[in-house]
């Protein structure tokens, strides 16, 4: 088993005891670093930058080089899984992602391979390994997928949508297509987060940023089912350690209790639901990731590190929390307030732990 230097991160998401709170901060590495932008404008694009396993480590590395985060995440996209489908990803400013081939019919969706995590996404696990060298057992690497429902609202919707019109007429009208490009998208995530853990990933999230757009119902058949299929298929011991899984719905605070029921180690929580309410209802089961609203960052130090406290307090004593964002962080956030946050956590934390 490798050393990690710290694993307070890996120690919390299986509940054993910790000295403080670990924190890390969704979308750590992103616009609002000026080291970021440089990078970024080095390798010219977005993809560019994914696809290119040094400065994808670079990136990685800069918010862990200006704060004490406890954890590392790899540097690339949802919907790179997608892209290696044939879709073709790409960016239009200020847009978002988009995709010049979005799925319309059962055909499209028959036709589409399961791509192979050593070939087509082969960069991603370039930079995974990549990076896991470079990290030298300083903190533990997280990789991560989208949620089978959240990669299929982009693959239909052909980019960013307000209304999942097209997707809510497939899951309404033509059921059976969906449940298709589902069941297709959970099989390529399992080989895709499976081959990442090969590759050196500590720990796994998989992102719904849209399954909250779902009426509880709907989230279960659309959503849930696929996120649990994917728990069942992962690799949870590698390398003689547990690879925690944690679960994250955007919006999915209605949801908590049958997310939780997956069997995953964690559930992350958006700034909508309270931490202690969530406690209550499912924190002895899972651990629990969040929730600090990101616009948080916006406040004064003073406003921050109340926002801090509070959220420790609601969590209470004990191991099983992790200190994050409720969502990522926005290109607008002053670097200051992203160090004044991290801060907080560690100086805030070391009371509701006596390890
Ligand atoms: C929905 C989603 C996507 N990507 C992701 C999600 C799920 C999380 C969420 O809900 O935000 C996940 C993601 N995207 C990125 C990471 C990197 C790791 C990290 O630091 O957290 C992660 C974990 C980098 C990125 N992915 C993207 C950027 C911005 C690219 C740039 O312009 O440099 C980064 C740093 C591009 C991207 N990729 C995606 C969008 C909507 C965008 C455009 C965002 C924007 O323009 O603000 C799809």
């Amino acid at each position: 088993m490798s050393e990690l230097k710290n694993d307070r991160y890996l120690r919390a998401l299986l509940k054993q005891p910790v000295d403080q709170t670990p924190v890390w901060m969704m979308r750590q590495a992103g616009r609002y670093l000026p080291e970021y932008r440089a990078t970024r404008a080095q390798a010219g694009d977005f993809m560019s930058l994914c696809k290119n396993a040094e400065l994808a480590c670079e990136v990685t590395l800069q918010p862990l080089r200006r704060y004490p985060l406890d954890a590392a995440i790899l540097f690339s996209d949802i919907l790179t899984i997608p892209d290696a489908m044939g879709l073709g990803l790409y960016f239009e400013t200020g847009e978002g992602p988009k995709f010049e081939r979005p799925i319309q019919s059962m055909a499209d969706v028959a036709n589409l391979p399961i791509p192979d995590p050593e070939d087509e996404l082969g960069y991603v696990m370039n930079a995974v390994r990549t990076i896991r060298r470079e990290l030298k057992g300083e903190v533990p690497l997280i990789g991560f997928s989208g949620s089978p429902w959240t990669l299929a609202t982009y693959m239909i919707e052909g980019g960013s949508s307000k209304t999942f019109g097209k997707i809510k007429k497939m899951a309404f009208s033509e059921p059976e297509i969906l449940h298709m490009l589902l069941d297709k998208l959970a099989d390529s995530v399992i080989s895709y987060l499976n081959a990442q853990i090969k590759a050196g990933a500590q720990s796994l999230m998989v992102f719904d940023s849209w399954g909250g757009v779902l009426s509880p119902r709907d989230y279960k058949e659309f959503s849930l089912t696929y996120m649990q299929k994917i728990v069942d298929g992962l690799i949870r011991e590698y390398d003689g350690r547990k690879v925690p899984v944690t679960l994250f719905t955007k919006n999915g605070g209605l949801n908590l209790e049958s997310i939780a029921a997956t069997g995953c180690d964690a559930v992350g929580l958006d700034w909508t639901v309270d931490i202690a309410d969530a406690r209550r209802r499912i924190g002895d089961k899972v651990a629990l990731q969040g929730n600090m609203d990101p616009a948080m960052l916006h406040g004064t130090p003073e406003r921050i590190r109340q926002e801090v406290q509070r959220i420790l307090e609601g969590y209470g004593d004990g191991s099983g929390h992790v200190f994050n964002l409720g969502h990522g962080i926005t290109p607008d956030v002053d670097p200051e307030n992203a160090g004044v946050f991290i801060n907080s956590v560690g100086e805030l934390s070391k009371q509701y732990h006596n390890k």
